[in-house]
């Protein structure tokens, strides 16, 4: 077993009002806001063997970043537990760990000691992740410069050196560019030869199917189903229909 989520559930208290000035946020004195209890994960339970791909699917807003944040302990849950084995390094939204004052270059270094790689071998790696997301000409240009393709290709590239057991990955194939895709490409099937587990958001079917034994599909916060990929896609496209 390499991830364990058990009966896990996440709730969000919504505004029904939005205040946002001083005046109004003092009215919630005398005329308190209402909130209403939102359910973005409801009883999701599955568990990862080592090694495997995992996908999770679902439409915009079912649930699937929230569970991953969970997951990398961004964000805690309302109720049950997650277990995970290993070094875990999470790829989620584009900017966690990543300051967009500093230059290309001094993020990796930022980011490898946030992670616990040491100096010696930040220095050893940090021309290859710049390589990987092929930032040579950028890597002293402030990352707020770099387009969002760029930061995200950056972004990856790091996360990737870390040398995961278990690595999640929020959408990381939409907003790179055809090369940058296929590179992800390679990176996936070299950890499926390594034996790191991979937990794959993607609204990409095509690369689901390549890559995932397993798949996960959420709707609306519910868990529809778990299973082998090539069946649950079915489902997916069917409930479409
Ligand atoms: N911090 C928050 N406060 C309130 N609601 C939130 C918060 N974070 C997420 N939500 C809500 O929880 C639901 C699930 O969001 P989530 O981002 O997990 O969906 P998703 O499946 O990843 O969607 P997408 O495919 O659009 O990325 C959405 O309705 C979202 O508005």
């Amino acid at each position: 077993m390499s991830v364990r989520v058990e009966h896990l559930w996440k709730t969000f208290r919504i505004p029904h009002e939005k205040r946002t000035t001083i005046f109004e946020n003092l009215a919630e004195l005398v005329r308190p806001n209402r909130y209403e209890t939102f359910f973005a994960l409801k009883d999701i339970n599955f568990e990862v063997n080592d090694g495997e791909f995992i996908g999770i699917i679902g439409d915009n807003g079912s649930g699937k970043s929230t569970m991953l944040k969970i997951i990398a302990n961004i964000i805690r849950p309302t109720k049950g537990r997650v277990k995970v084995d290993g070094k875990m390094t999470p790829f989620l939204e584009l900017g966690v760990g990543f300051h967009p004052d500093l230059t290309a270059r001094e993020n990796i270094i930022v980011y490898g000691t946030i992670m616990g790689i040491s100096r010696k071998e930040i220095r050893e790696r940090i021309d290859d992740v710049i390589e990987f997301a092929g930032l040579e000409k950028f890597q002293d240009t402030k990352l707020k410069n770099l387009s969002s393709g760029m930061q995200v290709r950056l972004a990856f590239s790091t996360a990737i050196q870390t040398d995961p057991d278990v690595l999640l990955v929020d959408e990381v194939l939409a907003v790179g560019d055809m090369e940058f895709q296929q590179k992800c490409f390679d990176v996936f099937k070299r950890y499926r030869n390594e034996g790191v587990t991979v937990l794959f958001v993607s609204h990409g079917m095509d690369a689901v199917r390549r890559f995932c034994d397993r798949t996960l599909l959420l709707s609306r916060g519910e868990q529809v189903g778990f299973d082998d990929t090539g069946a649950i896609l079915e489902t997916y496209i069917n409930r479409q229909c």
